[in-house]
């Protein structure tokens, strides 16, 4: 048979060496995974579409972003995934979920962090994806107002010169903690009108009086900033968020 299938599609073969033969069929492998992948991912987008006017039937005045359903959405494809590829599908699926979100209104992030800007930033940018309409802002206070106004979240830097943090409990009582960035010791944290049924899992924020020496409560936590008697931490204590233990919300 002197014409095989190959020629037709390549056709001068004699001049194809066979590892170029092999790179084309390895591309060729990949673009038709991109047209998967392409399907798959525009028919998630308008999935999430619908979910998102699913949950405007009963809304409040809270943002549309559910950290307890994006945290089941990464532990549940992390725990699949090759250990070697995590950190590239972690990545990428924070991109997929926040274009999801985006499907609903595109998520608004204020960041406030005068002394790292762009550790808080790019934070930030990992943890909403490219889909967030982010912007640096210069006023704390101004940007809690916003986020508790239902317009977006704000991520801010504690032990930044201003702690904003003390209000949590007082003036910006409608608002949580729902994330932390910059590692084990979170040195920015996230902020919006959550529904607080939406909070993820794990480790609280607390905002106390007493000081570094603690309160009497006996609970164990891990010191993030101080202020006049104040103290912003950590607990793994599985405590009530707007708990008279002075829980503001949680980072997973
Ligand atoms: C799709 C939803 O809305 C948002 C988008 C998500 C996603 O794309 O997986 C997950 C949680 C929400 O922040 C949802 O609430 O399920």
């Amino acid at each position: 048979m002197p014409h095989s299938t190959l020629q037709q599609v390549w056709p001068a073969p004699l001049d194809v060496s066979p590892e170029q033969m092999a790179l084309a069929a390895l591309r060729h492998e990949i673009d038709v995974l991109d047209d998967q992948l392409l399907a798959l991912f525009e028919r998630r987008l308008a999935i999430a579409a619908r979910v998102g006017k699913a949950k405007d039937a009963p809304s409040g005045p809270h943002v549309k972003l559910r950290p307890d359903r994006e945290q089941a959405v990464l532990d549940r494809v992390l725990a699949q995934s090759e250990p070697d590829n995590r950190e590239a599908v972690e990545s990428l699926w924070r991109q997929i979920v926040g274009w999801g979100l985006a499907r609903q209104g595109r998520m608004q992030v204020q960041v406030w962090s005068p002394v790292e800007p762009t550790r808080a930033f790019d934070g930030a940018r990992l943890r909403f994806g490219a889909a967030a309409d982010m912007r640096a802002v210069r006023d704390p206070q101004a940007a809690l107002k916003w986020a508790s106004e239902g317009h977006g979240v704000a991520v801010l830097a504690v032990n930044a010169g201003d702690p904003w943090w003390t209000g949590l409990r007082r003036e910006w009582a409608g608002l949580s903690v729902f994330d932390g960035f910059g590692g084990e010791t979170p040195t920015a944290l996230a902020v919006g009108r959550i529904d607080p049924a939406a909070l993820p899992s794990g480790r609280r924020v607390l905002v106390t009086a007493g000081g570094d020496a603690g309160d009497g409560s006996g609970i164990r936590r891990r010191g993030l900033d101080t202020h006049h008697g104040w103290t912003l931490s950590l607990t793994d204590a599985a405590l009530p968020v707007g708990g008279a233990e002075g829980c503001v919300g949680a980072i997973g």
